[in-house]
């Protein structure tokens, strides 16, 4: 397998606070990896730092060799929510804007999740539950064409219909080498699917490790390992 994302002895503040310390990871392509960590541990940070929207980090992130932040911005898709857009506008409007502004996305690609998450792509944003709104942001961000997706807390606030719709969304389009990383704080809403396990505590990258291994050689589920690093079962410095 050939490494998509590697990041090396990463560290950034924000206001002279430091948030990440020296992270180190990589990823696989083709894999789904499980950024985990508690609420604030940095996990939102870290994906705005590898797709490029936040900058002013020492250290090294690489995508397929590629450092420097407008690289790194064309070879990611990441699941902004949207915060910036009218919310008058119908989603069939927001998708065309999308496709104007990114020359990888796939209005095709984009009707066939739209239709698969059962959107109804003439309703305003303003009017979307949250499980339909987060059902577009999945919808949007999976239509790019890129080799690396990052999906920021696809399940927050969201029913359990809807988890498994989205999903459901995220093993049936996923193209066969593209890599995702999904952050998420309930572990248990991924652990099925997921390749490789990052773990983000006291604003370190602690674990690293690919979900067999966990399963396997620690004989833990990735729910019972998550918990035993969150409660002290692993030195983090
Ligand atoms: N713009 C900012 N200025 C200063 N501190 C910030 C800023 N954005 C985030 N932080 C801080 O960085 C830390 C990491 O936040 P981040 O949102 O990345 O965490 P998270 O793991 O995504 O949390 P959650 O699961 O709650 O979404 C937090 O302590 C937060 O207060």
């Amino acid at each position: 397998m050939t490494e998509i994302l590697s990041i090396n002895n990463l560290s950034y503040k924000r206001n002279l606070t430091s948030i990440l310390k020296q992270v180190n990871c990589s990823a696989e392509s083709g894999s789904i990896i499980g950024l985990l960590g508690a609420n604030g541990a940095g996990k939102t940070t870290l994906m705005r730092l590898i797709s490029g929207a936040a900058k002013g980090f020492h250290g090294e992130i690489s995508i397929n060799g590629n450092t420097q932040d407008i690289e790194r911005k064309q070879l990611v898709s990441f699941s902004h929510q949207l915060d910036g857009v009218n919310s008058h506008d119908r989603m069939e409007k927001i998708a065309e804007f999308y496709q104007a502004v990114y020359p990888d996305f796939s209005e095709s690609a984009f009707k066939r999740l739209a239709e698969f998450l059962e959107l109804d792509l003439h309703q305003r944003l303003g009017n979307l539950s949250k499980g339909n709104r987060m059902k577009f942001i999945i919808a949007i961000t999976l239509s790019r064409q890129v080799q690396l997706y990052l999906l920021d807390e696809p399940f927050d606030g969201i029913d359990s219909m809807s988890r498994k719709k989205i999903i459901a969304s995220i093993l049936q389009w996923k193209p066969v080498d593209a890599t995702i990383l999904i952050s998420d704080h309930h572990v248990d809403d991924v652990a099925n699917i997921l390749d490789a396990v990052l773990i983000i505590k006291d604003k370190k990258m602690v674990v690293s490790e690919k979900a067999d291994k966990i399963r396997e050689e620690y004989g833990q589920s990735i729910e019972d390992y998550y918990e035993s690093i969150y409660t002290g079962g692993k030195e983090n410095d």
